[in-house]
């Protein structure tokens, strides 16, 4: 192995975070042999709809949820940073941090699936290897993950079973007030019910 420090970065709304994201987290330290583990909180993800829960919820949640992970640690650059969240803007500023390092990108099939339509998709790929892990399809009708859009030469697979769980299902089933223990961590179970989160209101 070589000197090179090699750095995740693995980003997410974590509203919240739930065991395939802990799953994956934990595939990526193991299977890329990485140093540190970047787990980045998003700000305001223009790219979805719907609000997110309050950042200082999801930032808790997070620093619960990968306690336990080695080398992970929770950054909340992205919860700080005025405006949009961009990955490239992150990535610019962990690549002057960390000059040398390797810096690999994590992220489920869906979202390496979207990556064209993400801010200066070529320039996060000339910064960062990509490390994608397979998500099950919402939809079981719908065609597997096709990896020959990656860019060649640019991109992992980390192995990761098939985990049919989302942050969306998990706010869904709190709302309804059905118990949410199976697919997220007990911490975080355990702040969702304190905190009364995804609850009506
Ligand atoms: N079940 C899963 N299997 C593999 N990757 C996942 C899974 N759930 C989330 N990810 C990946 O984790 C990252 C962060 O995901 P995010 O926080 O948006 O969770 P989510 O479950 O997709 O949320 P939501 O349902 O609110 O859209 C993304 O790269 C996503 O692809
Ligand atoms: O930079 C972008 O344009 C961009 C567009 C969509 C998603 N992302 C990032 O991708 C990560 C996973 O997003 P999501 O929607 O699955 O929570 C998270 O860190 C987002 O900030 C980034």
């Amino acid at each position: 192995m070589s000197g090179v420090r090699r750095i995740g970065i693995f980003g997410g709304s974590f509203d919240p975070p739930h065991l395939a994201h802990v799953a994956l987290a934990r595939a990526a330290v193991d299977q890329l042999g990485l140093d540190e583990l970047r787990i980045l909180p998003t700000g305001q993800a223009w790219h979805k709809s719907r609000e997110l829960t309050a950042a200082a919820h999801r930032l808790e949640m997070a620093q619960l949820a990968f306690a336990g992970i080695p080398h992970a640690v929770v950054d909340d650059r992205e919860l700080r940073r005025a405006g949009p969240t961009y990955t490239i803007d992150t990535l610019r500023e962990l690549r002057a941090e960390s000059p040398g390092a390797q810096l690999l990108l994590v992220i489920g099939a869906d979202q390496a699936e979207a990556l064209h339509g993400w801010r200066d998709s070529a320039g996060i790929v000339g910064l960062a290897t990509l490390a994608v892990a397979a998500r099950a399809r919402p939809d079981a009708g719908a065609p597997p993950f096709d990896a020959s859009q990656l860019p060649a030469g640019r991109w992992l697979p980390v192995e990761l079973p098939s985990m049919p769980v989302s942050a969306t299902l998990v706010r869904a089933l709190a709302a309804a007030g059905q118990d949410v223990a199976s697919l997220v961590p007990p911490g975080v179970a355990s702040y969702i019910a304190r905190h009364h989160l995804y609850r009506p209101t």
